[in-house]
């Protein structure tokens, strides 16, 4: 714009100052500025003015006393009236002199003008004349000034001046404004059109350009660093707002492509945005959800949510709280939620921002680790975890209420068969339906658990007396022995129980599980399908059998086992024709421990097996070293436990032992008791026929006490059995036992099968047996169990006892 076009606007237009606050600023500053400036100045020059007229009067009557006052006087000293008079005219003449006159004796006797002004100098002029050498005051001259005239020459000039100023910055005013709009505000004007475009289209506008020519004396000016900073400005701003187009966009990305559920919401709950997993986990759409409040707050948890509100209202943070909320179709969903407000510019909380993560697949799987934990996975019974924390529970009670508790340890009489003969399914099967029907015999107060394999405890709380659970006790054994049917066959059972009682047994779990385990074995012992209350004794044997049971590994490393032998006599010949081997622990601190004590461990924690082979090389090794002593060649009996026929491999065992002695198989007589054959009946007899190939031969121990099937004698190829010693014991005195042992021996000779009678310990016995016809005896009336050595001196000396005319 070009000073002849700003020209043609009007100064007072709205552009320049109306709406321009600068040009009426400048405006402003500028007349009062000049006023300023211009009022000191005129009262200066006014001031200054003044007094040179006041001290033009001044001069003016001065000039009187100089000039007019010597002829004055003499034409007062004469008296010359007219004289006197034009005189004073004469003075009126003088500049602003408005009145003079001449006073003598006290009166005025001659004046020109008046006394008419408000402002005057008045000065009076003593009339002296010199006579005779004396001054004679002959009157005084009076002259009046009026000031009123200069004051009024000065008010106009002031007028005039304040006039011609207030011209003068009106000009100055609209010139500089003229200028200013010119040279900067219709630039500024541009500048803030510029950037109000740019703020409304930041990406597509150009750079600033100022409408001027470039170049000149004084540039760059302060309008161009304005429009360079401008631009640096539009370039940083353009360049920081890609940047947070692009930092949105990944920003965007991230919450819709987020797996965790991201929504917001306003201070009263209504929600504000919601990503695309939010819709996936709860099911409601963002349509559905912003502007709403979601109800995912189960019914049940109403207060929870009411104390996490709260703590929301309160600007508390959460983080990762795992709740329990529901979708939309009303299913139930664990989250992890964290969550914090969200604040306004200017620090105000307006909304909270909620970051949830599904854990419903950690928290049920959590769930069923717990239960696991707490629970059997095969028969889903609480598992001995949970039992001790009811049973700590019932116990709490129970000592408030001065009540009893019971802990029943039950083991099935017949797993073991069942599973092996069975299968594991089957066998798991039968576990599964031994807990259901357990549980059916309870209480729900009550809590049947399984301890593993075949074993359960039972907790029975509250009962006022041990009495109180006779009732219960048979009817599990009642339940217990009623047929099963496990995948289609029918299958019988029997537990044997051990009971112990809170508080009379103890107050700990440990100690009551344990005496309840001691109670079970008791029942077994005797004889199974029973139960037995724990009493103390079982204590001792159980710390007995413990003590055993720990030192029998080291007694096989440490070659602490010793056979010793029993001679066993042909009672036809009365010669010695074979011994048993009886094996003896010698323990560095119980001394010879009997097979009776250390056994029934062994078979219990499976040692049997490694102990069976130790017996089975050591009795052929040491038979073949007495023949090689030139002794006559003996059968070696060796007992077999059924333990190692149902979990070892005998026929292996027998073959090693002899192959590794070379003991004749025919010198080899396994003694086998009853309990062995009935067992898994085909398996044993599988192993019985192929031992009978080898050549060994095969006795039946403790022969009257067990079955007594006459079946399985001829089916196993038996070649002797070996009457049970409680009935050889009595055999004077009691009828009875004298009936048996003659019928077992008619009955063994009818089937062709030899017999032996142990635990002979009088000549009487002996007497008797051979009167029934029975082949062999052994016994201490013979000789006891004895050493190798000892058994090779007895061999030597062949000294029979008093066998007498046998047979
Ligand atoms: N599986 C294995 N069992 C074994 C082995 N060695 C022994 N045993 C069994 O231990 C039980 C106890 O045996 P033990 O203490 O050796 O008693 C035997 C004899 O000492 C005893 N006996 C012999 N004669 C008499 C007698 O006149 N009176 C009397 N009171 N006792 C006598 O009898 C036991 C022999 O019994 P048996 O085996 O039935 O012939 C016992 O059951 C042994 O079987 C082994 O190595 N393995």
């Amino acid at each position: 714009m070009k000073l002849a076009d700003v020209l043609k606007v009007n100064f007072f237009s709205k552009a320049l100052v109306r709406n321009n606050g600068i040009a009426r600023k400048i405006m402003l500053a500028v007349v009062l500025f000049s006023s300023a400036v211009t009022t000191v100045i005129t009262a200066v020059e006014l001031y200054l003015d003044y007094q040179g007229d006041i001290r033009g009067i001044h001069e003016r009557v001065e000039s009187i006393r100089k000039v007019y006052l010597p002829t004055l006087v003499e034409s007062v000293w004469v008296l010359e009236p007219t004289q006197i008079q034009n005189h004073l005219n004469g003075l009126m003449n003088l500049g602003d002199i408005e009145y003079v006159g001449i006073v003598s004796d006290g009166k005025t006797q001659w004046s020109a003008g008046a006394r008419s002004s408000k402002r005057q100098i008045e000065t009076v002029f003593p009339l002296n004349r010199g006579n005779a050498g004396e001054s004679v005051m002959i009157g005084e001259l009076q002259v009046v000034a009026s000031v009123d005239n200069v004051v009024s020459r000065l008010w106009s000039k002031f007028i005039a001046m304040l006039v011609s100023n207030a011209i003068k910055t009106f000009l100055v005013t609209a010139f500089v404004l003229l200028i200013f709009q010119a040279l900067v505000g219709q630039h500024l004007e541009h500048i803030a059109g510029y950037l109000l475009q740019f703020s409304k289209n930041v990406s597509s506008e150009l750079p600033l350009q100022l409408n001027r020519q470039d170049g000149g004396r004084w540039r760059p000016d302060a309008l161009d660093h304005v429009a360079n900073a401008v631009n640096r400005m539009r370039e940083e701003i353009m360049r920081s707002g890609a940047e947070l187009t692009a930092s949105n966009a990944r920003l965007e990305s991230m919450v819709k492509n987020s797996p965790l559920a991201i929504y917001t919401s306003d201070l009263n709950n209504l929600v504000s945005s919601w990503n695309p997993a939010a819709q996936r986990m709860f099911g409601w759409s963002a349509e559905e959800a912003i502007g709403h409040r979601v109800r995912f707050i189960p019914k049940d948890k109403a207060e929870e949510y009411e104390d996490i509100a709260t703590r929301l209202r309160n600007g508390e943070s959460l983080n990762q709280v795992e709740l329990v909320r529901q979708r939309r179709d009303g299913s139930v969903i664990h989250i992890s939620l964290s969550t914090a407000p969200l604040f306004t510019a200017d620090g105000q909380p307006d909304a909270h921002i909620f970051l949830v993560a599904d854990i419903t697949q950690r928290k049920l799987a959590e769930q069923q680790i717990q239960f696991q934990a707490f629970h059997d996975a095969l028969t889903g019974l609480p598992n001995r975890l949970l039992l001790q924390d009811r049973f700590e529970q019932a116990k709490a009670h129970a000592s408030r209420a001065n009540a009893r508790l019971m802990l029943l340890f039950l083991d099935l009489d017949n797993f073991k068969s069942i599973n092996d003969t069975l299968g594991h399914d089957s066998g798991d099967t039968f576990l599964q339906q031994i807990a259901l029907r357990l549980s059916a015999c309870l209480r729900e107060t009550d809590t049947v658990s399984r301890l593993g394999g075949d074993e359960f405890l039972i907790l029975l709380p509250d009962l006022a007396q041990v009495d109180d659970a006779i009732p219960v006790l048979a009817k599990l054994m009642e339940q217990m022995q009623l047929p099963f049917d496990a995948a289609g066959q029918e299958i019988s059972t029997s537990v044997s129980m051990g009971v112990t009682i809170f508080p009379e047994d103890g107050t700990s779990f440990e100690s009551l599980l344990k005496k309840a385990d001691m109670a079970m074995y008791k029942a077994k012992g005797d004889g199974r399908n029973t139960y037995r209350f724990f009493d103390e004794a079982m204590d001792v044997e159980a710390v007995e059998h413990q003590f055993i049971r720990n030192g029998l590994r080291r007694a096989l490393e440490r070659n602490e086992f010793v056979l010793h032998y029993q001679p066993q006599i042909d009672l036809a010949s009365g010669a010695i024709i074979g011994v048993e081997a009886l094996i003896r622990w010698n323990h560095p601190q119980l001394g010879m421990v009997s097979p009776a004590r250390f056994i029934p461990v062994s078979e219990e924690c499976g040692l049997i097996i490694p102990i069976g082979d130790w017996v089975l090389r050591e009795a052929c090794r040491q038979a073949v070293a007495w023949q090689r002593e030139g002794l006559p060649a003996l059968c070696m009996a060796v007992n077999l436990s059924a333990v190692q026929f149902k979990r070892g491999s005998v026929e292996q065992s027998v073959v090693h032992a002899l192959e590794e002695t070379r003991l004749h198989p025919a010198l080899l007589e396994l003694e086998l008791t009853e309990s062995i054959l009935i067992q898994n009946v085909e398996g044993v007899l599988d192993c019985v026929k192929r031992l009978k190939l080898l050549g060994v031969k095969l006795s039946i121990d403790d022969f009257g006490t067990g079955y007594s099937s006459l079946s399985y004698l001829k089916r196993f190829d038996i070649d002797k059995l070996k009457i049970d010693q409680s009935f050889v014991r009595d055999l004077g005195s009691d009828p009875d036992d004298a009936a048996i042992v003659r019928a077992i021996i008619q009955m063994a000779r009818s089937l062709n099968l030899r017999t032996i009678a142990e635990g002979v310990e009088t000549a009487d016995m002996l007497h008797q047996l051979c009167a029934f016809g029975c082949d062999e005896a052994q016994g201490y009336y013979f000789a006891r169990p004895m050493s190798a050595d000892a058994v090779a001196s007895f061999l030597r000396q062949a000294k029979t006892p008093e066998l007498g005319p046998v047979i």
